[in-house]
């Protein structure tokens, strides 16, 4: 059986201590690899090497030869491509058509753009009077953070991973990953190409384990590390805050959402059926950004639910290589008891279940995986929590609204503050609308587009600080003032 080690200064290294976990493809429940899991040793050794590597050739190399590295990683990961789709693929269950359309060339992009970014971002300048007279002047200059813990999730595993060591990398830092338990492969694999790209030894380690008293835990205990970048739920983003406040180490925390999409009367309702079907169910409904509650004007309120009912209803469940298939499985057998102790909840508080709301019928060879209907609910009540948690799977709650100002408050009315989505062809509408909505990233006539220079996090409780763009370089470096009195 394949065993997935960590990739510490520059090798692949199994655990001191024996441990290793399944790593379970969910189309299936079958074991595909053994995974080695980290204890404090291998933490600590991947600190170690990553501090090393701050003060070896990777701190002294020019920003040029960095970056063409980076370039080199980017393409290598190209190079490489069904490679990486097909171990995204055997970790996630998720169809080809969206890993190759998505999550794998976004791997590659996170590095191109980051390196491109950091090429082009001046830093500021101020000129000051002194009273001799003589001025002073001050500017100031960007420093790399130092050692990065990067803790990823499983929704889009390399996606999220290298979102995070792009920019991280292309500032000068050097990484110790923790990937989910739940999708270690491409991380792993993401060794290799570093390696050939000649990224130094140290720069880019993984460790592999879980999240509590496992290696997500020793890796956020240890003192030498400067910050945390972490991608995942809400609850795990006070756990993480929590370590690193010892230490006063710096943290960016992108987390849970309940997003809502706001369909209004004057929508162009063809856009608003085909972007709420990706917002629910593109990956199985497991993206942070998806909309899980959707209100819809009163008036086309029973139109749009049977347009999207007739729409989920078309899509073709299975496994990544049908490629008519475009509805994969969730993630794991245990997610799937979450997502269905919810569609119970539904039932027991009231739904009408328009469509969905259980386990469909699979072939033999698939009767051991983690599938579960599309699922869409009207009829409950604003504070069942099936409206208020995040429930992380392919599912939706629709219920009408009256007025622009009640679509507003009902979007905002929960602790989290990540995405939404506003269908209109009203253009002041879409701006007055966007401007109220509480959360970090507004979409209108559109999901899931992104700028990778555009600020990229959630407010509330979905998460602190910005990542994209610019805004990844606040965080993955220090700024440094120089006042000369002149
Ligand atoms: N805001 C965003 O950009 C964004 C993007 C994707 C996913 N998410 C969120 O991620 C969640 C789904 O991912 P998940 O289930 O993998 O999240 P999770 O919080 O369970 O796990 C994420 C990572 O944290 C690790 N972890 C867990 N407990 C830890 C601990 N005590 N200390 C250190 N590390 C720990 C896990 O092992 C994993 O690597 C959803 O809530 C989703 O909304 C948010
Ligand atoms: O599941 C969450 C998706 C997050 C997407 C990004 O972080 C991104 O597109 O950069």
């Amino acid at each position: 059986m394949k065993e997935i080690k960590h990739y510490i200064n520059g090798q692949y290294v199994g655990s001191a201590n024996g441990k290793l976990f399944d790593n379970v493809n969910p189309v299936n429940g079958k074991v595909i690899a053994k995974v080695h899991e980290a204890g404090r040793d291998e933490v600590d050794a991947a600190v170690k090497a990553a501090r090393a590597a701050l003060k070896g050739p990777w701190g002294k190399m020019t920003l040029d030869e960095r970056t063409r590295i980076l370039h080199k990683v980017a393409d290598g990961i190209n190079d490489r491509f069904d490679e990486f789709l097909e171990a995204e693929c055997l970790d996630t269950g998720k169809p080809k058509s969206m890993a190759s359309h998505i999550d794998i060339p976004r791997g590659a992009a996170n590095f191109k753009v980051f390196a491109d970014m950091v090429k082009n971002v001046a830093a500021e300048s101020f000129e000051m009077a002194t009273p001799d007279g003589s001025g002073a002047l001050n500017y100031a200059v960007r420093r790399p953070k130092g050692v990065i813990g990067v803790i990823s999730p499983w929704n889009l595993p390399l996606l999220l991973m290298t979102w995070k060591v792009g920019p991280a990398l292309a500032c000068g830092n050097t990484v110790v990953v923790k990937p989910s338990e739940e999708t270690p492969t491409t991380t792993a694999l993401l060794g290799e190409v570093m390696k050939e790209a000649g990224v130094p030894d140290g720069v880019y380690n993984v460790v592999h384990g879980f999240g509590g008293d496992s290696a997500g835990a020793f890796l956020t205990a240890h003192p030498d590390v400067d910050g945390f970048t972490f991608t995942g739920e809400t609850s795990t983003g006070e756990v993480i805050m929590k370590a690193a406040a010892k230490g006063i180490r710096d943290i960016s925390l992108e987390l849970g959402g309940k997003n809502a999409g706001l369909v209004f009367a004057d929508c162009d309702m063809d856009k608003a059926i085909e972007g709420t079907m990706r917002s629910a169910f593109v990956n199985c409904g497991q993206v942070c950004l998806g909309t899980e509650r959707v209100y819809v004007e009163r008036s086309i309120f029973d139109e749009f639910v049977s347009r999207l009912k007739a729409e989920a209803e078309k899509l073709r469940i299975g496994p990544p290589d049908d490629d008519k298939a475009n509805f994969g499985p969730l993630v794991s057998l245990k997610h799937r008891e979450k997502v269905l102790s919810y569609y119970q909840k539904a039932v027991d508080d009231g739904a009408t279940v328009v469509t969905g709301g259980g386990v469909p019928d699979m072939p033999e060879e698939y009767a051991g995986g983690a599938w579960v209907q599309p699922t869409i609910w009207t009829g409950l009540p604003d504070d069942s929590a099936v409206i208020t948690d995040e429930i992380f799977g392919p599912c939706c709650h629709i219920r009408p609204f009256d007025s622009e100002e009640e679509a507003i408050e009902l979007a905002n009315s929960l602790p989290y503050g990540l995405a939404s989505a506003i269908w209109t062809e009203n253009v002041s509408r879409a701006h007055r609308v966007a401007g109220q909505i509480e959360a970090g990233i507004i979409w209108v006539n559109s999901w899931f587009l992104r700028d990778l220079r555009t600020p990229f996090g959630g407010s509330k409780q979905s998460g602190i600080g910005r990542e994209g763009g610019v805004h990844s370089l606040e965080f993955y470096t220090e700024m440094k003032n120089v006042c000369i009195k002149l």
